[in-house]
């Protein structure tokens, strides 16, 4: 069974998301690298900052690391500001680390009224689109039930879901830690409706978190959600491997740790950036085992 299973649930019938991941963690380890073909880096590549540049970009790293990381997570604005090109770009990008073994987190960050979420989840989490991605991030701030058409759809294609919830930003606080009318703050809500969602699910729920692994201390949020937590922040944002203990707890078994610029600044040679890959990917195993 490969990365892109399909038939664990029997014939016809996708694997579940969670359970690919799982699988991808096990062998390859939980690391996330993040393609975020920003300007800046497309520049100390030695590459224009056009959609030739931006393919350049995607290829080399796919060519380098879709065999070995558990998740490629291309950052979707970096290439819808190329216009339809960039998105022919992104399809391709997808496509190709998916082909390679990579599971692929498409990071959009997709929230709108449930009959909009409707057309965002058939744009990428339907496995006949050109953009369907193995899980998409989106955002919870219409309601968490606004997004069940995106959960559906994601559970009907053997996908899955990173949903906002504690983000690595500082600005994010003052939404995620409001109280809500019962009580709970927006992200202890967020949270306890994954954990609903990923109820009774083995080895682990499709329906994920994402929490910043830049907080701190989070003793305060039950993250027990039986299903991964994406955790960005490592690397350019200032949290390390060494933070995964302190911030996720007992939760850090499901923790799928996020690097983009820590990895892809050590480009354009595709040795620099698998060592550097590797170099993260060694530093989370020593501090989470
Ligand atoms: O959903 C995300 O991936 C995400 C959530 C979050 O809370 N913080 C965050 O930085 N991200 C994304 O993760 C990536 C972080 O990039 P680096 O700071 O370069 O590692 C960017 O693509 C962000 O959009």
């Amino acid at each position: 069974m490969t990365a892109q299973g399909t038939a664990a649930g029997g014939f016809g019938v996708p694997e579940p998301f969670g359970a690919r991941l799982r699988r991808a963690m096990d062998t390859r380890g939980p690391l996330c690298v993040g393609i975020d073909p920003h300007a800046s880096l497309l520049h100390a590549w030695g590459l224009a900052d056009d959609v030739a540049g931006l393919e350049r970009f995607s290829r080399t790293v796919v060519a380098a690391l879709a065999d070995r990381v558990a998740v490629l997570k291309p950052q979707s604005a970096f290439y819808e500001r190329f216009g339809s090109r960039g998105v022919a770009v992104l399809e391709r990008t997808v496509t190709e680390a998916r082909e390679a073994g990579a599971l692929v987190v498409m990071d959009a960050k997709r929230g709108d009224i449930g009959s909009t979420m409707d057309a965002y989840a058939a744009a990428y989490l339907d496995p006949g689109s050109p953009l369907f991605s193995d899980a998409l991030t989106v955002s919870p701030y219409l309601g968490f039930g606004a997004l069940a058409p995106a959960a559906e759809a994601a559970a009907a294609g053997g996908a899955g879901l990173f949903v906002l919830a504690l983000t690595s930003n500082p600005e994010g606080r003052e939404v995620q830690r409001a109280v809500g009318e019962g009580g709970s703050t927006v992200a202890a809500t967020v949270l306890r409706r994954l954990a609903e969602r990923n109820a009774g699910a083995e080895p682990l729920g499709s329906f994920g978190a994402v929490v910043g692994a830049t907080l701190g201390d989070l003793s305060a949020f039950d993250l027990a959600v039986n299903g991964p937590l994406l955790a960005p922040g490592i690397g350019a944002q200032g949290a390390t491997p060494a933070d995964l203990p302190a911030v996720f707890g007992d939760a850090v078994g499901n923790v799928v740790p996020s690097v983009s610029r820590g990895v892809l600044r050590h480009g354009p040679d595709e040795t620099g950036l698998r060592n550097s890959a590797a170099a993260f990917a060694d530093a989370v195993r020593a501090a989470v085992t």
